[in-house]
């Protein structure tokens, strides 16, 4: 069926783009394809609920996040199981998912994306019943990295670049017991990524050969390794090698339970969720109508 009624999420903070033109640019291609459109803008306070009022008035059928990871998971979270799609124009600072869906990062080109209106079936990580991950969440180092960026004022690469290296030096190692695919494992881990998607949005591979659509998700064991080896699994990640690395172990789930010797901080499409001693994760098939 075509979809005739979109409604634009826009998160006026996300990323570093300008959105001056964003209103206009949305009013031309909605004119020209003959489209009815509504704006909503976010406020950072209660946007799931305010999203769903407004979507239940205006009778969307497409929902189209406008911003960020952060944006893009706000807005599936009001559609999972329905027939209302899910559309993206990347305005974040990353733009994992919209890289992995090779969504263009230009607004103009994104919107003829959207107007080709092709679906694609996606699935979804639902994280301790309450979470849910469309790209990729993890435990430990990466979160780790994530809050100490949130932590300091300064934006842009090289503020990246800082929370990368003074992460690296407070990096540990954690006790994990995780029970998937019928079976327990023991291990010592720096990282445990439950991974949707195949990279981040810096571009490193984590989780080469992943489909977003095969019904299951990747449980990626990165074990305690020395700072010289981690500069080379770092090079082999965004050579897309990370597999064959003695650090790195990947196992093909459709659910699993971690459990942390001590509580560890999780984030979900680079939001923190709090610190955790239990973590369960469950693949919902099929779970958002996409449009890429
Ligand atoms: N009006 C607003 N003012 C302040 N924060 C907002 C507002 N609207 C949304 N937010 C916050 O923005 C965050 C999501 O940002 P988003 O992930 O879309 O962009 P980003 O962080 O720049 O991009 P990426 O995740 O791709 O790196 C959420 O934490 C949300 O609460």
């Amino acid at each position: 069926m075509q979809f005739q009624k979109l409604l634009f999420i826009i998160n006026p903070k996300s990323g570093n783009s300008d959105k001056t033109n964003l209103e206009r640019q949305i009013k031309s291609v909605c004119a020209k394809n003959n489209k009815d459109y509504a704006l909503f803008y976010t406020t950072g306070q209660n946007d799931q609920e305010k999203i769903k009022e407004k979507q239940s008035d205006y009778q969307a059928d497409t929902l189209i996040a406008c911003g960020g990871d952060g944006t893009v998971n706000l807005v599936a979270q009001n559609l999972f199981h329905s027939e209302t799609k899910l559309g993206i124009i990347p305005l974040g600072s990353a733009n994992g998912l919209a890289h992995e869906l090779e969504i263009e990062n230009d607004v103009e080109e994104s919107l003829e994306t959207l107007m080709k209106g092709r679906v694609k079936d996606i699935d979804v990580i639902c994280i301790n019943d309450k979470n849910y991950c469309l790209h990729l969440s993890d435990l430990g180092f990466n979160a780790q990295m994530i809050k100490d960026f949130e932590e300091n004022e300064e934006r842009g690469m090289f503020a990246y670049a800082k929370s990368f290296f003074s992460s690296l030096i407070d990096k540990k190692a954690t006790d994990f017991l995780i029970e998937f695919n019928g079976t327990e494992k023991d291990v010592k881990a720096e990282m445990i990524v439950l991974a949707n998607a195949s990279s981040y949005g810096s571009g490193a591979v984590i989780n080469p050969g992943s489909k977003l659509d095969d019904g299951s998700f990747e449980l990626i064991i990165f074990k305690p390794m020395p700072l010289r080896d981690l500069v080379s699994l770092t090079l082999e990640s965004f050579l897309g090698d990370i597999k064959n690395s003695p650090y790195v172990e990947i196992y093909k789930v459709e659910s699993a339970k971690i459990y942390c010797e001590q509580a560890e901080l999780l984030q979900v499409d680079g939001e923190l969720k709090g610190e955790h001693k239990e973590v369960k994760a469950e693949i919902m098939k099929g779970a958002i109508k996409i449009i890429a």
